[in-house]
């Protein structure tokens, strides 16, 4: 392990590798302090103050992210878990580990100082109470069933204990930079000592140390949560070159098997501000795109957690795809409609449709457009292609809020009717069951294999009834020679077809991810350190600006236009209907 600070701290000047670069240190190390970070006594949260102490606690969340409460209730490392390739180390030792179930984790706590276990249980104990009761106050205050934060979401918890001893040059460096905690609900224990400041309203302010007051802060998980009702605080640490200071932080977070998305209740009438994720664990930390200044809000931001299966539906993918595959079936379309041949295998198919049904026929993806077999990746990723569409065009917010709205309703279907080439109304229904194969009944494993079983059944169904055509047609029209011959290339061609397409889904999506940008979120938040602008406002020319960074993805975007353009003009509100017709406002987006 790297030394301790607190080993070889003393008699030292600050070394090169802890000097912050000139824009990220304190700068002046005396900051107001915040006499308006409210403190809220928990211990009258009875009776009729409670939903007094329940709307202090909302209010607080939503204004600072940050407040104290005054109910007082292993890994060794320096710096951060980074240190080897962090560029700039902190003025920090931290022993950090996990708390809660008590019962897994005493055993491989520290053993001395002996008193330690002891101590730090029955502390644990009190703070893992403290959080469920403060979350249950902020599900009341956010209208939330009760217990809404129990169980799995708050179901973990850690400690880090953090040590920052006395600094030769705290001008220089930082206890811990600017971040916002990644979990739902943080409880510190800061001591006596200044040294936590608080970014609000594009400012530094200390949060002063209360005797009796336990620091909350809301996490990044909580904002998610709360669709953004609630505001996970930035803060960072400064250091002093008096006296060391230690604090205990408890990190409140989700069991890893949890699903973290808005809460239902909280996006009635508003746009769900983040898309849903599992697998969520503390230490993983969004890429940061520093050299724009930026400052990640969200832990999913970018993230990518199973590469291979959500690379494979990137939304650039489906956006390519949509376009070869639209543009392939339009020219072999054109050029079949005067042939007899189509007009035969129509007529039959007809009949067949009438037999086992539209949906048949649908879901199997031959309705009218043969080789759109690659529609069902395609059409799974739409909600992320709106997205980008978003992005790209600057389309107005209640546009987008709407197709948002209608997902995997009129939305979409309309968006893909358009983008696939069927412009008339009717033919609604039959990109709806082009979708059946796409869906899932559900979310376990089990369930996803029934779908899937059940479909595929379906698909060989209809397809069943296709083959046969094929062969016909095929045997009419090659001569006898080379009949075998031109059988097989048919036939094989569907299976060449299917996997080109998923070759180029995974081609196109590696080059996207060897940009580094992984697949984009929905919504995300790039916050720059300017003051002033709410997030909303500033998030998307943000992403704009960090997408339009990338090649590959103006490339993409450059396809969302086309395809967008061409088909959806009431997306552009009152701009027109084409690219060309872009107002010069939306241009610059692009
Ligand atoms: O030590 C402090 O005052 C704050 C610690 C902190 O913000 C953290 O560990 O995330
Ligand atoms: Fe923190």
């Amino acid at each position: 392990m790297e030394k301790l600070v607190s080993s070889w701290y003393k008699n030292k000047t600050l070394p090169e590798s802890y000097i912050f670069p000139p824009e990220t240190r304190p700068g002046d190390l005396i900051v107001p302090t915040c006499k308006t970070i409210p403190v809220i006594d928990l211990g009258k949260a009875v009776g009729q103050n409670r939903t007094l102490i329940v709307r202090q606690i909302l209010k607080a969340s939503q204004e600072y992210g940050f407040f104290q409460d005054l109910t007082k209730s292993c890994r060794l490392s320096t710096s951060s878990s980074n240190y080897t390739r962090e560029k700039v180390h902190h003025w920090r030792d931290k022993l950090g580990h996990h708390c809660h179930p008590l019962e897994d984790y005493i055993k491989l706590w520290p053993e001395k100082p002996i008193r330690y276990r002891e101590v730090v249980a029955s502390f644990s104990i009190e703070a893992k109470k403290l959080g469920s009761r403060i979350l249950e106050l902020v599900a009341e205050g956010l209208e939330l069933q009760s217990g809404y934060f129990g169980h799995k979401l708050s179901e973990s918890m850690q400690l880090s204990v953090n040590h920052y001893p006395p600094c030769p040059d705290p001008s220089l460096t930082l206890g811990l930079s600017k971040h916002c905690d990644p979990d739902l609900l943080t409880i510190l224990h800061q001591g006596d000592i200044n040294g936590l400041q608080l970014f609000n309203n594009g400012e530094w302010t200390g949060v002063e140390p209360l005797h009796n007051a336990l620091v909350v802060n809301i996490g990044n998980l909580l904002q998610i949560i709360s669709n953004n009702k609630l505001k996970s605080a930035e803060h960072r640490v400064v250091t002093n070159s008096r006296v060391a200071r230690t604090t205990a932080a408890f990190f409140i977070y989700p069991s890893d098997d949890s699903i973290i998305e808005p809460a239902k209740s909280l996006i009635r009438g508003d746009a769900s501000l983040y898309r849903a994720f599992d697998g969520f664990a503390p230490n993983r930390e969004p890429q940061i795109a520093k050299k724009h200044g930026l400052i990640v809000r969200t832990p999913t931001l970018f993230s990518n957690p199973k590469p291979s299966l959500r690379a494979a539906l990137a939304p650039g993918v489906n956006v390519g795809l949509m376009i070869v595959m639209s543009s392939l079936c339009n020219l072999t379309l054109t050029e079949m409609m005067g042939n007899t041949y189509h007009q035969k295998l129509i007529g039959v198919f007809g009949i067949f449709t009438r037999f086992t049904g539209r949906q048949v026929a649908d879901a199997q993806f031959y309705g009218e457009k043969y080789y759109l077999v690659t529609m069902l990746i395609v059409l799974k990723v739409l909600r992320l292609q709106l997205a980008y569409a978003w992005f790209a065009l600057g389309l107005r917010r209640e546009d987008m809020e709407r197709a948002l709205e209608e997902q995997y309703g009129a939305g979409v279907e309309e968006v893909s009717v358009n983008i696939s080439g069927i412009d008339r109304p009717e033919r609604v229904n039959h990109v709806n069951h082009t979708l059946y194969p796409g869906l899932s009944f559900g979310h376990t494993p089990k369930s996803v294999m029934v779908t899937l079983c059940f479909f595929r059944f379906w698909l060989g169904f209809g397809i069943g009834g296709d083959y046969p055509l094929f062969a016909t047609i095929m045997s009419e029209y090659a001569n006898k020679k080379t009949r075998g011959a031109f059988i097989a290339a048919v036939f094989a061609m569907q299976g060449f077809g299917t996997l080109s397409g998923g070759l180029f889904a995974i081609i196109l999506s590696s080059a996207f991810n060897a940009t580094g940008i992984g697949v984009p979120c929905l919504f995300t938040f790039l916050v720059p350190e300017s003051k002033g602008k709410s997030l909303e406002e500033i998030s998307v020319p943000l992403n704009l600006v960090v997408m339009m960074e990338n090649p590959m993805v103006s490339v993409i975007q450059m396809f969302t236009v086309h395809a967008i353009s061409r088909t959806q003009p009431r997306f552009f509100g009152t701009s027109g209907g084409t690219a060309d017709s872009l107002t010069v406002d939306d241009r610059k987006f692009l």
